[in-house]
């Protein structure tokens, strides 16, 4: 199940994890306190309407003076508009500037992640982020704009109407004001209950955007193994989990507003009956009634409201702790360390000095996958790297370019320690290609490109796509300004390898990592890379992951992984004839490889 689970929803206050949007908030702060106040006047504004009504109903239309009536009437159309207009006004206000700020935290969610080592990638589901990018910063959004104004405006427009109620008679305004303390502990206990509920369905959300992710991803592999119905099966499962949740969300919800609309609505019934009583008796007079229940009618809605804005704040405080859990990783560092010496040896070339590595999510107990991995490949040299599958070629690969850092040992550039290069250094010296090829939605001439941003122009794309034997890029209906599918799936296996190739060498790269680029080509083009391949090579230090023997004889030598270590280093030849594994390795067809 692609679960994540960075954190578990720990003791924490709601108040706490919304202050962390402050960096955003604060360049719309005017904004947004301007709405505020435009909001708690509009709100005031609909509170003088009852005071107009006592005046109606004790003066003009006690008196019968119908010119007093029509005053009286107009004065309350006024007050409507301007309530009205000013909440108008109060959304006019904040519109723009929330929408730049969820951009602003969705760029920079986007940024980080890019910062965000390899290491991280692979303990993150993809539908986690993606969740957090979209579903989570649109509730943010929403906070934002609503419950954070009408948490403070409604609970001015109480206050005020609260005040003007006991102003008008105390006794009724204590009895309005008798279901204070329950709805006030039941907020507070819905509030703790809440939190915990809506983390768990913006987890299972990003559960389920994962699933949708891989089903659609990995379309060819459902259709073509008739796995749909599993897949149906399983996303249903999902869903169904997501709607048991937002049911009990429900619930929660549901039980809070009856507690809320409730009580108050009794208490306003005892306050009419008693008002009635008094009215009847002659000690109260009938306009400061209709001015009383008219106030108290008025404060419906801000009661009433209090349910579901608590619990948009609590999803605007759950989706932030989402959003910072992730912004609060630790990033890779752009630049070198201050005091790393650059200059450890003389020596030229790539060198692994005694290089170990373990996965940080092993297992524990689980032994390191590289161990006193000892390696020179001298300056222009090419070495190929064999190994039984799973023995760790492309984690040693991974290392040059720092995607992961060695847990022990260095790897030293012309006898520089690449951990002493800045990472954009480090990879303007080392390119890379893999064995499974991504290419980005973009033409053919930019995913190429991508390998030298900035430095490499249209005759060295024609030099790369040439070295890859990528000749099909001109058969396409627009050339190298052809787009590309999604992840290059327009494309077949070896057209993308021999793009992702190209884009390795356009740069003329000092040093070339290739993890077994040429697996999806068929002999006749491997043989055609492989001779343009080998100009490239003479002039670049490369390490080539390789399988097949017509791989390996790209390569002056070739190195032997095995169980973490380097155990042999030779010719091809050498190598055949002393080494039992690498003969193993090589074997069925060793009938190419001598040709
Ligand atoms: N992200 C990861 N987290 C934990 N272990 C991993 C991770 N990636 C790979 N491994 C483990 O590291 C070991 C080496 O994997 P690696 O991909 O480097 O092998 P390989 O020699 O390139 O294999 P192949 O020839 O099949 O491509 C394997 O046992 C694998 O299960």
């Amino acid at each position: 199940m692609p679960t994540t689970r960075a954190a578990t929803t720990r003791d924490r206050s709601a108040v706490r994890s919304l202050l962390r949007l402050w960096p955003y908030v604060r360049p719309v702060r005017a904004r947004l306190f301007t709405a505020a106040f435009v909001a708690i006047v509009a709100s005031c504004v609909g509170l003088v309407i009852p005071l107009v009504l006592k005046w109606l109903v004790d003066g003009p239309v006690a008196g019968r003076d119908p010119a007093g009536v029509w005053l009286g009437a107009l004065f309350l159309l006024l007050l409507g508009l301007a309530e009205a207009l000013l909440f108008g006004l109060r959304r006019w206000l904040v519109a723009r500037p929330l929408a730049g700020v969820e951009a602003a935290m969705r760029a920079d969610l986007y940024r980080h992640l890019q910062r965000l080592p390899v290491a991280f990638h692979d303990r993150w589901a993809s539908g986690q982020l993606l969740s957090r990018g979209t579903a989570d910063l649109m509730l943010l959004r929403m906070f934002l704009a609503f419950p954070l104004t009408f948490l403070l405006v409604n609970g001015v427009t109480i206050l005020v109407g609260v005040i003007i109620m006991l102003g008008q008679d105390l006794t009724l305004g204590l009895v309005v004001l008798g279901p204070a303390v329950p709805v006030i502990v039941s907020c507070v206990v819905f509030e703790q209950r809440y939190a915990g509920v809506a983390r768990r369905a913006q987890d299972q959300g990003g559960d389920l955007t994962t699933v949708v992710e891989e089903g659609v991803l990995g379309i060819r592999v459902v259709k073509g193994f008739g796995r749909h119905r599993s897949q149906a099966l399983a996303f249903r499962e999902l869903s169904r989990t997501l709607r048991g949740t937002e049911l009990r969300k429900a619930r929660l919800l549901a039980t809070i507003t009856g507690v809320i609309v409730t009580l108050p609505e009794v208490a306003i019934g005892a306050a009419l009956v008693l008002g009635a009583v008094r009215v009847a008796d002659g000690r109260l007079s009938a306009g400061t009634l209709v001015a009383f229940l008219s106030t108290a009618l008025a404060l419906r809605w801000p009661v009433d409201s209090i349910g579901f804005l608590l619990a948009m704040s609590q999803e605007a405080a759950t989706a932030t702790e989402r959003y910072c859990e992730v912004m609060d990783a630790e990033p890779e560092t752009a630049t070198a360390p201050a005091g790393t010496a650059r200059e450890v040896s003389a020596e030229r070339g790539l060198r692994f000095h005694g290089v170990g590595f373990r996965y940080p999510d092993a297992p524990a107990g689980a032994p390191p996958v590289l161990r006193h991995v000892d390696l020179h490949i001298r300056p222009g040299e090419s070495m190929a790297l064999v190994g039984a599958t799973g023995s760790g070629k492309t984690t040693l690969t991974a290392l040059v370019p720092r995607l992961h850092e060695v847990t022990s040992g260095r790897i030293t550039l012309d006898g520089v320690d690449i951990t002493a290069l800045s990472r954009r250094e480090l990879r303007a010296q080392v390119a890379v290609a893999f064995e499974e090829p991504t290419l980005f939605s973009a033409s053919v001439a930019e995913n190429v490109l991508m390998g030298a941003p900035g430095e490499a122009g249209a005759a060295e794309l024609e030099r790369a796509l040439s070295v890859a034997q990528a000749d099909f890029v001109h058969g396409l209906p627009q050339g190298a300004d052809t787009q590309v599918g999604e992840q290059g799936l327009s494309l077949s296996g070896g057209q993308r390898q021999r793009l992702a190739l190209a884009r390795a060498v356009v740069g003329r790269p000092r040093f070339l990592v290739l993890d077994d680029p040429l697996s999806a080509l068929d002999v006749h083009t491997e043989a055609a890379v492989e001779a343009a391949l080998r100009e490239v090579l003479a002039g670049t230090t490369a390490l080539i992951v390789a399988h097949r023997p017509s791989t390996v004889l790209l390569a002056d030598r070739v190195a032997l992984l095995s169980d973490g270590r380097i155990t042999a280093v030779g010719t091809h030849h050498e190598l055949l004839r002393d080494h039992a594994e690498y003969a193993h390795l090589m074997s069925g067809t060793k009938r190419e490889a001598s040709r």
